[in-house]
């Protein structure tokens, strides 16, 4: 009986022993920390950079189908808005916590800042899995969400917009809902407060696409920096979701073949190629699905960073890529379509390899300069076509990819460093210019 007692404790305390678990702000505050120390900025200024500015926790009771009420949490992180009002997406998803609402913003700061935005960071969500709720109870759940957050965010203070599970629909609750709580005569003054709406209701012809084409034109310009030609290259995407079926759609009418997909229920591959609209017609009538993809095999979901291709786009979670796959991956250049992928230890894998990174905070930087653009269409009471919105991101785009691959070379960093760095240079100008610092 003691020698059972003895063992058991000594099993428990081995199952117990917890192996430290990276949290998404440890990645993004080291990527911050070493691009401040690159550029050696002032001390008070990584000071406030490190913290949020504010973080909003709210529980909130919404009746479900079944009469019950349920008690769902929201977050709402806000980070820094020494360039303009705090930008950044709205997540569902069981993983939504603090921690990760914090570093999302961060990484938000950073990317407004890099695309040369007049913004801030800010991010935020439910933790909720939204597969288990009906639409009506997904609209309840929404429209409380945005009523309890209402005071801490406006379309000059706080603008959310659509990010994992949360879509056009979504958005169109909130802006609704956000309206009705403003006095009548001001009501159409606040359709900006989202972006990413449907384009019947305030929204960018072009918004839907434009995360996913920016992933695509971010490839392509590293190609045409390389001298690669895209034809036939193969690539793989994690994540089916509105980024990676957009950039799996322009590479592929770029003449790039699609060969294995991830999504939260499967993973698929055929080498000869998956069609990418087929993929995207069959999830119809697969609950939103790519398993069981009749033109492809299934792989095993632990093999997908390690399988044949040249170009790997993950465009799903956050820590993804890290030191247990890293090693394994084949393709020569990451586009990250997520944010926050790849952690930290994992890149230090791929660098070591001489494989390229092209950074979240610039490669999906489409989405929030095509939000930006529909901020500006409510704003001055405009409505752009699809050719001008789709110009004017290919512009955006390439200056700031170009920005940030010369300051890569010059300086002889990685490209994500060189991103943080051009970044953090923008947002330390304005707090000098202010006379804040000495
Ligand atoms: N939407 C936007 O404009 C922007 C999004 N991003 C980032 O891009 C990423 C994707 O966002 P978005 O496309 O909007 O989200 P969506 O909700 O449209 O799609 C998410 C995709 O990821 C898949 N997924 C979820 N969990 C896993 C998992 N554990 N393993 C593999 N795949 C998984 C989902 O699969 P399933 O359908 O099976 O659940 C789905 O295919 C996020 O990191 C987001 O922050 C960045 C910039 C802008
Ligand atoms: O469009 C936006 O405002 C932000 C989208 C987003 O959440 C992101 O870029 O990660």
């Amino acid at each position: 009986m003691t020698t059972l007692t003895a063992d058991l404790k000594k099993t428990t305390k081995k199952a117990t022993k917890k192996v430290p678990v990276r949290g998404m702000m440890d990645n993004v505050m080291e990527q911050f920390n070493s691009a401040a120390d690159q550029i050696n900025l002032h001390p008070n200024i990584r000071k406030i950079l490190s913290i949020t500015n504010n973080e909003i926790l709210v529980n909130f009771p919404v009746k479900m189908d079944n009469g019950e009420v349920e008690i769902f949490t929201g977050y709402r992180v806000q980070h820094n808005n020494a360039l303009g009002p705090y930008k950044g997406g709205l997540r569902y998803h069981p993983t939504v916590d603090l921690d990760a609402a914090r570093a999302l913003a961060m990484w938000m700061t950073w990317k407004t800042s890099l695309a040369g935005l007049p913004y801030g960071g800010g991010k935020g969500g439910i933790k909720l899995d939204p597969s288990k709720y009906s639409e009506g109870e997904l609209e309840r759940i929404t429209r409380r969400f945005t009523f309890a957050l209402a005071d801490n965010i406006g379309p000059e203070h706080d603008i959310p917009a659509p990010d994992v599970n949360t879509n056009s629909q979504t958005m169109a609750w909130i802006a609704d809902t956000y309206m009705s709580t403003r006095p009548p005569a001001e009501r159409n003054a606040n359709q900006h407060i989202v972006t990413g709406k449907p384009d019947g209701s305030g929204g960018l012809e072009g918004r839907d696409r434009a995360t996913g084409y920016g992933v695509y034109l971010t490839i392509k310009f590293w190609a045409e920096k390389n001298d690669v030609n895209l034809e036939g290259k193969k690539f793989i995407v994690q994540g089916f979701g509105n980024v990676g079926y957009w950039a799996a759609l322009f590479l592929e009418r770029d003449g790039a073949k699609l060969v294995a997909v991830q999504d939260a229920y499967g993973c698929i591959q055929n080498q000869k190629g998956i069609a990418v609209e087929e993929l995207s017609k069959y999830t119809k009538i697969n609950e939103g699905s790519i398993a069981d993809f009749p033109d492809a095999k299934p792989v095993n979901k632990d093999k997908f960073f390690g399988l044949d291709c040249d170009i790997v786009i993950p465009a799903a979670l956050g820590n993804q890529i890290t030191k247990e796959n890293a090693s394994k991956i084949k393709g020569k250049l990451i586009a990250e379509g997520a944010n926050g992928p790849t952690n930290v230890e994992g890149e230090k894998i791929l660098l070591d390899k001489g494989i390229t990174i092209i950074p979240d905070i610039l490669c999906n930087s489409g989405g929030v300069v095509g939000s930006y653009f529909e901020w500006l269409q409510n704003r001055n009471g405009e409505i752009w076509q699809l050719d001008e919105v789709m110009a004017k991101l290919d512009k955006k785009m390439k200056e700031s990819f170009n920005k940030v691959y010369d300051y890569s070379k010059n300086e002889n960093i990685d490209m994500r460093t060189a991103a943080f760095c051009i970044a953090i240079e923008r947002i330390e100008k304005a707090y000098i210019q202010r006379g804040i610092f000495p």
